[in-house]
């Protein structure tokens, strides 16, 4: 246990002096400072209160999870105060950084294996304190965690933690949708049966394929496709060939996280013993190792923004001339969940085939179909045994699908319950944007912009929009979705807020963009002034089906209407969509979806059924039923088979 400091921390601005930013989060920036009093330099996060969506209480459980808690493995505030409308949280300053920002830096292709084995036993630590108070984490991944100079591993940002024994709202907040999408444990999308400590677990176990590789698995694809990947693909691992770096021990621990039942999975106790973390070494090491010859955090962090600036830069050349390519796809999105039309430019950019998804960042996926919804704690010898056929094996969907309780089990984790989850993030409601909406230009920056010293940051911070660099104010908005960050249920606290269609960028949290595809998903509602209201006008099509405005009166779902339209042609109108006018119809299709197919398979059943009485019968065997029997039994296959692709595809095709 550390001792806590006898030490009082001022809580005025004027005795901290603010240098360079050396961070930045969905939410927050964080910069090196110096506590005037005490002659000590601190990390200082600042957090624009207004610019939080309205998540006070997230981060009230932020501030006092980080004052109460006392391990060395964990980042504890020293104190906070608020400033106007900014919240400062004094912390120790971790020189090192995050392991995230090493890796940007130095590491872009990932840690060794026994840095990654001292990283992970020092965070697991601080998990094994977190559980045994009955805390849950919820964001474990690489960008919070913070080494020190003297190579100190402490785990940081309770921005999303939750208490497991708490009752009344604190206790629903385990049923709600919180985490970074690449990180998130399949329970925690699915939305069923809430979750517990063990969902720090899976992202433990997705952080150390971070730190092996450099980045987390489907990194790349957006939050959308993330979901549906965990929860449709077999988890991800390490695998035997591509990996061949790294040891059977750390395999199979990795293995042991990633297991889709959280049941399944070791606590974080039983994990720490663990054979895998006998290598870790010392903290000194781990200086050592990824330390040294790094420039200062604050060159770094200065060094990073401007690549990643660089980088979008090229990155909108690049789409721009692939414009017409992504067209399809960029419709696509619109009606989904992100309503930031560069957002979905960028995203059009990156998305490929969804056919194609399972072998992009895991080769092995494909064949771990079959694994789907294991339930079965891997071992290595499984693992090992899947990976030497890997090569050779292409998924076989005859098997796969031949059997019809194998299908009934799978359907169940097409990612409805998401979908519906996401409905409450989505900002609905009064149209009231204007006194209430801070100045963002202004006055929320000023307050705190006094205290920068430092020039570099001081002009960054005079634009919250363009404080990245002088790029244009668009760049610089696309530039800001390079860093990954927490889901945050933004409106859920705000159901009922409209965002004008030109306010809705200024209603940004002040740090949101930030962020890569595996980042927070921010749901916005862009309410269309110009919405007509004709029934039966065509407001939205979606590849096979077009939704018109009498599917969005609020009739219920026996009044949706999908007809097939022809050709890929796209509305206008689409890009007036709101999210609440068209999720009702989407939930709809997803219902009707469902009854088809519950339909279909009873039918198949009772085919199956009678058929097989009669089979069973000697005579049968020999009369005229069996050619139609043999008929029946290959269309079975082919009719699941498309039942699942189609299911699959019209999700898909929504949420894409
Ligand atoms: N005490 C600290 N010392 C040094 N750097 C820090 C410290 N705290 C945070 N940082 C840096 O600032 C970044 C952002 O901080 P933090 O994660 O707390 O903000 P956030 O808004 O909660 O981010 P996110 O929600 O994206 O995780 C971190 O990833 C880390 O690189």
């Amino acid at each position: 246990m550390e001792h806590i400091s006898e030490k009082r921390y001022p809580v005025s601005a004027k005795d901290y002096k603010l240098y360079e930013e050396v961070g930045e989060g969905v939410s927050a920036i964080v910069n090196r400072a110096l506590c005037i009093p005490l002659n000590e330099i601190v990390a200082i996060k600042v957090l624009d209160l207004e610019r939080c969506n309205n998540d006070l209480d997230g981060i009230r459980r932020e501030v006092q999870t980080m004052s109460l808690i006392n391990h060395p493995n964990l980042l504890r505030a020293h104190c906070s105060f608020t400033i106007g409308h900014n919240l400062w949280i004094v912390m120790p300053y971790m020189a090192g950084g995050s392991c995230l920002h090493i890796m940007e830096s130095a590491y872009p292709e990932g840690f060794e294996e026994l840095v990654i084995a001292t990283l992970l036993r020092e965070t697991l630590k601080a998990l094994v304190y977190l559980h045994a108070h009955g805390q849950i984490h919820r964001d474990v991944k690489a960008g919070n965690i913070l080494i020190n100079s003297d190579g100190s591993v402490k785990l940081a940002d309770f921005g999303v933690s939750a208490c497991m024994f708490d009752t009344g709202d604190r206790q629903r907040s385990r049923n709600t949708f919180v985490g970074t999408p690449c990180w998130m444990a399949p329970e925690v999308m699915q939305q069923l049966h809430g979750y517990d400590f063990k969902a720090d677990i899976w992202s433990f176990g997705i952080t150390a394929l971070e730190l092996a590789h450099g980045h987390a698995p489907f990194s790349k694809y957006p939050p959308m496709k993330v979901l549906l990947m965990t929860l449709q693909n077999a988890p991800p691992g390490l695998d035997y060939e591509r990996d061949k770096r790294f040891s059977k021990s750390f395999k199979e621990m990795v293995a042991t996280c990633l297991v889709k039942d959280p049941k399944k999975r070791p606590t974080s106790e039983k994990l720490l013993k663990h054979q895998f973390f006998k290598h870790a070494r010392s903290n000194e090491y781990l200086a050592r190792a990824i330390l040294d010859g790094l420039p200062p955090l604050g060159e770094r962090f200065r060094l990073l923004k401007a690549k990643k600036a660089d980088l979008l830069l090229q990155n909108k050349a690049l789409y721009e001339d692939k414009e017409q390519l992504s067209q399809q796809e960029y419709i696509r999105g619109i009606s989904a969940w992100n309503f930031n039309l560069e957002d979905l430019k960028s995203q059009a950019a990156l998305i490929q085939d969804f056919d194609g998804i399972p072998n992009a960042e895991d080769p092995d996926v494909s064949m771990k179909q079959k694994d789907r919804n294991n339930n079965v704690e891997p071992t290595a010898e499984r693992l090992s045994h899947e990976r030497a056929n890997h090569s050779t094996t292409a998924p076989c969907h005859q098997d796969d699908f031949s059997d019809l309780h194998d299908l009934e089990s799978s359907l169940p984790s097409f990612p409805i319950k998401p979908l519906q989850a996401l409905k409450g993030c989505f900002d609905v409601g009064d149209d009231d944007v204007d006194g209430t909406s801070p100045d963002w230009k202004g006055t929320a920056q000023s307050d705190y912009a006094a205290n920068v010293v430092n020039q570099e940051s001081e002009a960054n911070n005079t634009d919250n929009l363009g404080r990245s660099s002088s790029l244009p104010r668009n760049v610089v908005a696309e530039h800001k979705k390079f860093l990954s960050g927490p889901l945050m249920p933004d409106n859920a606290f705000s159901p009922k807020k409209i965002v004008g269609d030109e306010n809705r960028d200024f209603l940004q949290p002040k740090y949101q963009p930030d962020r890569n595809y595996s980042g927070p998903l921010l749901y916005r509602q862009k309410r269309d002034a110009n919405n007509p209201s004709s029934e039966g006008a065509v407001v939205q099509r979606k590849g096979r089906f077009k939704v018109t405005s009498a599917d969005l009166s609020p009739k219920g779902p026996t009044n949706c209407y999908f007809s097939p339209v022809c050709g890929g042609s796209t509305s206008p109108s689409t890009s007036n969509l709101t999210a609440a006018s068209v999720l009702p119809s989407l939930h709809c299709i997803l219902q009707q979806n469902t009854m088809q197919r519950e339909e279909i398979l009873k039918l198949i059943k009772y085919v199956e059924q009678n058929f097989g009485k009669q089979m069973e019968s000697a005579e049968a065997a020999t009369n005229d039923l069996l050619p139609v029997y043999v008929l029946f039994s290959f269309f079975k296959k082919k009719l699941i088979l498309f039942l699942v692709q189609n299911f699959l595809m019209l999700i898909v095709e929504f949420l894409a």
